[in-house]
């Protein structure tokens, strides 16, 4: 099978933005090559003795996605070199120039394999399917994922994030619904927690398949659970079917133009005093995110931060 591939020639800085923004538009297989070496922390939390010498960083790098060749590109680079536009604004984007270029079958939905590697947010290690329980790791929370193509090995900042809102916030038994669920991994985080049941909901259908199936490998396919696709933010009759006042948690870990418009309809969704955790929001957007978060009817309880990346936990009135 043939791939035609395009990079996108930017700036370290600019990486994970771009990154964002072609998950948003719905790239799937986003490749990043640059020579930033892994922090210490990184490195530890990631279990690796040995890493390759890299050339000196220069601040330049590659963010790279694939269409299948038999596809029309035309509408997604259109949508994608808006996005770049819209960016430049905000972050130094660098020359911000598409390469297009087609290759032979690649196997990129198996490649980031190599880099996924178990690590552990305090006491719950997360770890690939594919890799070995080891002996010293057997007392801590086990999740266990295989995000397939759905964003959600628990690595981005954003995701850390949110797993330790819900390990503060979460009480036994309760009810937990997962905004934007990717691989599921916040929903099992949820309920290796004590939540009682855990409802879901993503725009992207691969990943309600592949929480499902993240369900099973964490044994939890008994627990009380639904995953459903489709947008929350406009789609009256996934409202209903998630339910009325019923959540003591909501968490969604979407992008801050996103969350800023879902906001209205959260609340309607919690029980009184209920609690928003929210994420996926940069640093410069926190400030909007805020006040449409408070325009809601919530109080804004903590900010954390991580990187460039913002958490706010907010309770219903
Ligand atoms: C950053 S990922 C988060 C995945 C996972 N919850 C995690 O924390 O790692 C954001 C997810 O939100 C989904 N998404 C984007 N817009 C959405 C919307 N309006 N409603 C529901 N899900 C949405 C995307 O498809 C993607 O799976």
């Amino acid at each position: 099978m043939k791939w035609n591939k395009f990079t996108i020639k930017t700036t370290t800085e600019a990486e994970d933005y771009l990154s964002a923004m072609l998950d948003e538009i719905g790239v799937e297989g986003i490749e990043i090559e640059d020579n930033v070496p892994l922090s210490k922390e990184d490195q530890s939390a990631m279990f690796i003795d040995f890493l390759p010498e890299l050339p000196q960083d220069d601040g330049t790098s590659k963010v790279s996605f694939y269409i299948d060749a038999e596809n029309d590109y035309e509408e997604i680079l259109e949508q994608v070199k808006a996005g770049i536009e819209e960016w430049r604004q905000f972050v130094d984007i660098g020359e911000g120039s598409i390469i297009q270029s087609e290759t032979e079958d690649i196997d990129w939905q198996n490649n980031w394999k190599e880099f996924f590697k178990a690590f552990t947010i305090d006491d719950i290690l997360i770890k690939p399917t594919w890799e070995e329980l080891k002996e010293e790791d057997k007392g801590r929370i086990l999740i266990e994922i295989d995000p397939g193509v759905s964003f959600g090995t628990g690595k981005h900042e954003t995701t850390q994030l949110c797993i330790r809102q819900l390990r503060k916030y979460m009480k036994d038994s309760a009810k937990v619904l997962d905004v934007g669920c990717g691989s599921g991994i916040l929903s099992i985080v949820a309920l290796k927690l004590g939540a009682g049941e855990v409802v879901g909901t993503d725009i992207d259908k691969d990943c309600i398949m592949s929480a499902n199936e993240n369900l099973k490998v964490n044994h939890l396919e008994n627990a009380k659970t639904e995953f459903y696709v489709g947008n929350l933010i406009d789609d009256t009759q996934l409202q209903q079917t998630v339910g009325n006042e019923c959540y003591d948690i909501v968490v969604a870990n979407i992008l801050a133009d996103v969350i800023i418009p879902m906001a209205p309809v959260i609340p309607a969704r919690l029980k009184k005093g209920g609690i928003f955790i929210t994420s996926g929001i940069i640093d410069f957007k926190e400030q909007e995110v805020k006040e449409a978060l408070e325009k809601a009817g919530f109080e804004i309880l903590e900010t954390n931060y991580q990187g460039e990346w913002v958490n706010i936990t907010a309770k219903k009135c």
